[in-house]
């Protein structure tokens, strides 16, 4: 593991990496705070850091350390107190709701932990949904490809009440996906499927940086989770704490234990 300091992080993120690739997403000296007076908590302190373009990244740290808040303020999902949340060339905390719903539904996809499927709706319905909201139409190639490698060609008319939840949760990628957007925000997307059906999103996830060229952002508590990941950025007191290329199951359980994992 080598440690980074906010300051060693480029300050321009967006013009490019340390590497030269490009950076999809970035915070520049994000700071949150909730509440005010006393019960004032400093979610994030200053975050600086950039998610490389075609870049598998996991976000990982002890409980409260500011792991959702700081994905949330990427994602436009909840409004930074100062510093920028760069998606592309646009700061999204300059941005009004009218505009940041539009962001949320065209530039970026989202996997929850709950896969957030809308129960009235056949698979297919729920994976073009964004795209209908939009007024677009869904790239037949793409589509056919996702749900071929999700193995949801069988289930595309079924609804999420008659899916696993693993078949659930790639019904889910398949939507997060199939728009092309910019950046996927994945929260804890295995956090409630058992290891088989684990393996087989994060194994997904992994090929799709490696096939599409898609950029993935993941919060986990998992070290093996993380370790499908190109990288692991870690967070401690709302702080960036260190990073780790390459990562493997050992390597983080070390950093995070070393942080103080309390989870
Ligand atoms: N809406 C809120 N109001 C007040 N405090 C909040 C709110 N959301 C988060 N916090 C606080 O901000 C800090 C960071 O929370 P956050 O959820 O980002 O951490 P996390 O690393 O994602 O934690 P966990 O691993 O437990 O999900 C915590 O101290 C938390 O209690």
């Amino acid at each position: 593991m080598h440690t980074q300091s906010p300051a060693d992080v480029p300050t321009t993120p967006a013009a490019g990496g340390a590497d030269g690739r490009l950076t999809a997403v970035a915070a520049v000296d994000l700071v949150k705070v909730y509440g005010s007076g006393d019960t004032a908590v400093r979610a994030l302190d200053g975050v600086t850091v950039g998610f490389t373009r075609a870049q598998f990244t996991a976000i990982m740290g002890p409980s409260g350390s500011g792991k959702s808040t700081l994905m949330h303020c990427l994602a436009g999902l909840d409004t930074a107190t100062s510093g920028k949340a760069l998606l592309g060339g646009t700061d999204l905390t300059v941005q009004p709701d009218r505009v940041l719903t539009k962001v949320r539904r065209e530039r970026i996809g989202f996997v929850f932990q709950s896969f957030n499927l809308l129960p009235q709706l056949t698979a297919e319905q729920n994976i073009t949904l964004p795209l209908d909201l939009a007024g677009r139409t869904a790239e037949r190639g793409l589509l056919a490809h996702l749900t071929g490698v999700l193995g949801l060609d069988g289930r595309l008319t079924h609804r999420p009440s008659e899916l696993s939840g693993g078949q659930q949760q790639r019904v889910a990628l398949a939507r997060a996906l199939v728009a092309r957007p910019e950046v996927v925000f994945a929260d804890e997307p295995t956090g409630n499927l058992d290891s088989r059906s684990g393996a087989e999103v994060l194994s997904f996830l992994r090929g799709s940086v490696r096939d599409l060229g898609q950029t993935i952002v993941m919060v986990t508590h998992d070290p093996g989770a993380a370790a499908y990941a190109d990288r692991v950025v870690l967070l401690a007191d709302g702080r960036i704490a260190g990073e780790i290329d390459r990562p493997d199951r050992a390597s983080v359980t070390e950093a995070l234990q070393s942080l103080g994992n309390h989870r």
